[in-house]
């Protein structure tokens, strides 16, 4: 039996999908559940030698599965990757590229298919619609997997609303959403307990909280 995939998605940009995704990639290991998890499509990481890919998403995700930063797992995590911190088809083409949505989607089908047990959890970039490619969204990129999704929000002012507008659009898009996590953002005027129960009133699937810097909570890595 394939691995169960869940995509990250997000409410907007560096809100805390890859802390979350981290998290519960560290959190199942911890469980002694097999999990896999990749960010295939990335912007903002410097090359592999540079001090800064560090900080990367990639790096960031390869060091929650325990795995070493070299050159075969970096590209088995993150097949594309772009050094400007901009929306993926800027920075590819920047570097005079482009990428196809039908080989983002292949890649992942094929990483699906042969991933032979636990969980495949996939990063996507930026918020749900932000674009992936020049002509598609990360909406397409989901729709077209058609896989679940978790909805990584923040708790700063305004998170609610960018939350419930991304909830709806999956709803609309009959994505199955299984839960929404709200990752406290730095600074923020209200409590996250609050945010997230502000959000719960309305997402129509269950909301979970993580405060700074603490882990997954169990509930939500046993929807999972
Ligand atoms: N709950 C939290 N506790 C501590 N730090 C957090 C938390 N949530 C987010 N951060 C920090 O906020 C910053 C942005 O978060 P993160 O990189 O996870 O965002 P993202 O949504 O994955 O961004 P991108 O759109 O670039 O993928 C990071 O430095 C991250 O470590
Ligand atoms: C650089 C950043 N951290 C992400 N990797 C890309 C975010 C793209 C957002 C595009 C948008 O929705 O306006
Ligand atoms: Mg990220």
């Amino acid at each position: 039996m394939p691995a169960r995939a869940v995509f990250i998605a997000g409410a907007g940009t560096e809100i805390g999908k890859t802390y979350v995704t981290a998290a519960l990639t560290r959190r199942l290991r911890a469980l002694g559940r097999p999990v896999r998890t990749l960010k295939p499509l990335a912007s903002g990481v410097p090359p592999l030698g540079d001090p800064g890919f560090a900080e990367s998403d990639t790096a960031r995700l390869l060091d929650a599965q325990d795995l070493a930063l070299d050159e075969a797992a970096v590209e088995a995590c993150s097949p594309w990757r772009f050094s400007a911190p901009l929306s993926p088809d800027q920075a590819a083409a920047l570097e005079g590229r482009s990428l196809d949505l039908a080989d983002l989607v292949g890649w992942c089908r094929a990483q699906i298919a042969g991933t032979r047990e636990g969980t495949l959890l996939i990063e996507g970039v930026g918020g749900l619609m932000s674009p992936v490619t020049e002509t598609a969204t990360g909406l397409d990129w989901l729709r077209a997997l058609g896989v679940p999704a978790v909805l990584v929000s923040g708790s700063y002012l305004g998170a609610i609303s960018h939350a419930l507008t991304a909830c709806e659009t999956l709803r609309l898009h009959a994505v199955p959403l299984l839960a929404v996590a709200v990752s406290e953002s730095e600074g923020a005027p209200a409590p996250a307990s609050t945010v997230a129960g502000a959000i719960a009133r309305h997402a129509g699937a269950p909301v979970f909280c993580l405060r700074r810097d603490e882990p997954c909570p169990d509930s939500l890595a046993d929807l999972i």
